[in-house]
């Protein structure tokens, strides 16, 4: 078990990476807490890609960007301001089985200039074991006035093949199709697989959903989080975008809990913790 921090001397941008039993690891950058890998029994579970900025002139695209005060379009760019600042990096050390690193994020000249002008913090922690990667935010209203926001982990999944990917534990949720527009939609599909564009954000979700390809199935349980977006931006989305190539959306899926459809009220001095837990687990049959 150990703990590399990368500094930017050649250029590149600044990032820790930690290293678990198993041959786990996670590597996470400063510039918007952003994990890029996680490896489990040697494997990598998230997709990054190949095109991906990673020189802090756009959020990477891929890993586990943080999508923090707004989700979507809107006031402020689209998506927020957490994945595109650069966080302080606390500490990192050995707990138990797991290997834990711990960063920051507050208000700056920046965003308190901007449409949501409050002082916050958020105290972000990514904890690894040999089967699970768990990445959890407290975040505190600093402010004298009460805030609200919505945020989400925004999860790039790494898939062999989407054709035979699915996605359990959505049947019998409500979604809102992005792309149709159509609202209040009910899933009624125990395995969901995606074929084209697809922009989703479903309601009342069980608190696990998992992704299941081959013989593996990787498990998402959130905490405090109310939705759950999926998306793929198929073939015509993905050439339009400059930091994904071409045939990527093949080797991904984005399964990403967050509270998006309503918005996260806190109160001066009030504090919540929202996260993810994700665990592999291997499949019989
Ligand atoms: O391109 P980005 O700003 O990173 O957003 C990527 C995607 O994020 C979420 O999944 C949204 O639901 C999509 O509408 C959006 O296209």
């Amino acid at each position: 078990m150990s703990v590399e921090k990368i500094n930017s001397s050649d250029g590149s941008l600044e990032r820790i990476i930690l290293k678990g039993q198993n041959k786990s690891s996670v590597e996470i950058y400063l510039y918007g807490a952003t994990v890029t890998s996680w490896k489990s029994g040697g494997r990598e579970r998230l997709f990054l890609s190949s095109q991906a900025k990673l020189d802090g002139s756009k959020a990477i695209r891929g890993g586990i960007p943080l999508v923090f005060p707004q989700f979507g379009p809107g006031e402020l760019p689209q998506h927020g301001f957490a994945r595109t600042r650069k966080w302080e990096f606390l500490d990192a050390f050995e707990h138990g089985e797991s290997m834990v690193a711990q960063f920051r994020l507050t208000e700056n000249e920046e965003t308190l200039a901007s449409k949501w002008p409050y002082k916050f913090i958020l105290n972000y922690t990514v904890d690894l074991t040999a089967t699970t990667l768990s990445t959890i935010i407290k975040y505190e209203n600093t402010d004298t006035r009460e805030f609200s926001f919505t945020s989400l982990m925004h999860t790039y999944f790494r898939v062999p093949d989407i054709s035979s990917t699915v996605v359990r534990g959505l049947e019998g949720s409500l979604y809102a199709n992005k792309i149709t527009g159509a609202d209040n939609v009910a899933e009624d599909r125990e395995n969901v697989m995606i074929a084209e564009n697809e922009d989703r954000v479903y309601i009342n979700v069980p608190d696990t959903v998992s992704i299941k390809y081959g013989k593996e199935q990787v498990s998402v349980r959130r905490f405090n989080f109310e939705d759950v977006v999926l998306w793929n931006p198929w073939a015509e989305k993905a050439a339009e975008m400059s930091d994904f190539g071409d045939n990527e959306f093949k080797n991904m899926i984005c399964v990403e809990p967050g509270t998006v459809s309503n918005r996260i009220s806190l109160r001066p001095g009030q504090v919540i913790s929202c996260g993810q837990l994700l665990a592999v687990n291997d499949v019989l049959a």
